[in-house]
């Protein structure tokens, strides 16, 4: 072995020249050009760096979530799981970055908001797509993205196949349970109303843990992540309001009002409608 193959083996090669380095692996020249403020406001940096990071987490969150949706489908739960508590973890990052952007004040954001014309987090598709990922089903969502095809073909595929709730309730099915077969054999690209079958069902895991203890922990990774989606949502409105108060959304909307209406959204209804019978 030569001198330097030696140094190699042990870590410690002075000769970087033409090697993978720190900064090419994770393309750091890339990831920190891309910062371009339009404005000379201080704080347009801090808005910038806050949206890109929460896209950074919305890309692994995507990449969990489909882990999951196939591990659910295949009857790896526990691989599933894994994927669902890291989710949760991710989002706790999510849902703290909001007191870093608290940070900014009304003047601050307003020196520059005039510069981001009608843009607004209705165009984020990560967003849309963890929403279409994890079951909401509301088309009028896809229009921001139909002039991107490649973008919209990936949101439109995922918003007619099955959702993480579609392949739990899957799960439930092949463990025994008697799911109704309208809520194994339908068009997932459809909202369906609450239904009561499926709920007499979580109500008879949860009143049983032990015996069906797996279909117990699904339901609760399923809790654990539309709670922390949910803590998201109420932080960004908290936050809109206390940043730009009542006033309408660059993307057209009434603003926090709009924010607002969002928190009554669920994605997995009878888990949360049961705990009040239980
Ligand atoms: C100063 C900070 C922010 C303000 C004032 C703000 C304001 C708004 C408003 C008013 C809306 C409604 C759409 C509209 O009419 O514009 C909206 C939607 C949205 N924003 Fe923000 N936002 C801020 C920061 C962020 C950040 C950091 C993210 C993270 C990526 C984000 C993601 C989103 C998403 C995903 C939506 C769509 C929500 C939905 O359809 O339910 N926003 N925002
Ligand atoms: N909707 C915001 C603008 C906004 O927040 C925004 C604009 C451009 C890129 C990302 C944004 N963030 C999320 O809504 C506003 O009405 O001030």
């Amino acid at each position: 072995m030569s001198e330097e193959e030696t140094r190699v083996e042990k870590g410690i090669s002075l000769d970087f020249r033409d090697r993978m380095s720190y900064g090419d692996y994770l393309k750091l020249d890339t990831l920190l050009a891309a910062q371009e403020p339009l404005t000379k406001s201080h704080d347009e940096t801090l808005f910038i760096v806050i949206h890109q990071v929460q896209e950074l987490w919305l890309n692994l969150i995507v990449h969990e979530l489909e882990l999951a949706i196939g591990k659910l489908r295949s009857d790896e739960t526990g691989i599933a799981f894994k994927a669902l508590a890291r989710i949760s973890r991710v989002q706790e990052q999510l849902i703290s970055a909001w007191d870093v952007l608290s940070t900014m004040t009304p003047s601050d954001y307003l020196t520059f908001r005039n510069q981001l014309g009608q843009s607004s987090g209705f165009q984020s598709y990560q967003y849309r797509l963890v929403e279409i990922l994890l079951g909401a089903r509301d088309r009028r969502m896809l229009g921001p993205h139909k002039h991107r095809p490649e973008i919209y073909e990936r949101l439109e595929t995922a918003f007619h196949a099955p959702s993480i709730y579609d392949e739990a309730i899957a799960v439930v099915a092949r463990a025994g349970f008697n799911v109704p077969r309208d809520l194994l054999d339908r068009d997932f690209s459809r909202s369906r109303p609450s239904s009561e079958a499926l709920s007499e069902i979580w109500l008879a895991i949860y009143r049983a843990p032990q015996k069906h203890f797996e279909l117990y922990e699904l339901a609760e990774e399923l809790v654990d992540v539309e709670d922390h989606f949910q803590q998201w949502r109420f932080r960004h409105m908290k936050t809109v309001e206390r940043i730009i108060g009542h006033k309408t959304g660059t993307g057209g909307s009434s603003g926090v009002g709009f924010l607002k209406t969002a928190l009554e959204k669920s994605f997995f209804p009878e888990l949360w409608e049961i705990r009040t019978r239980l």
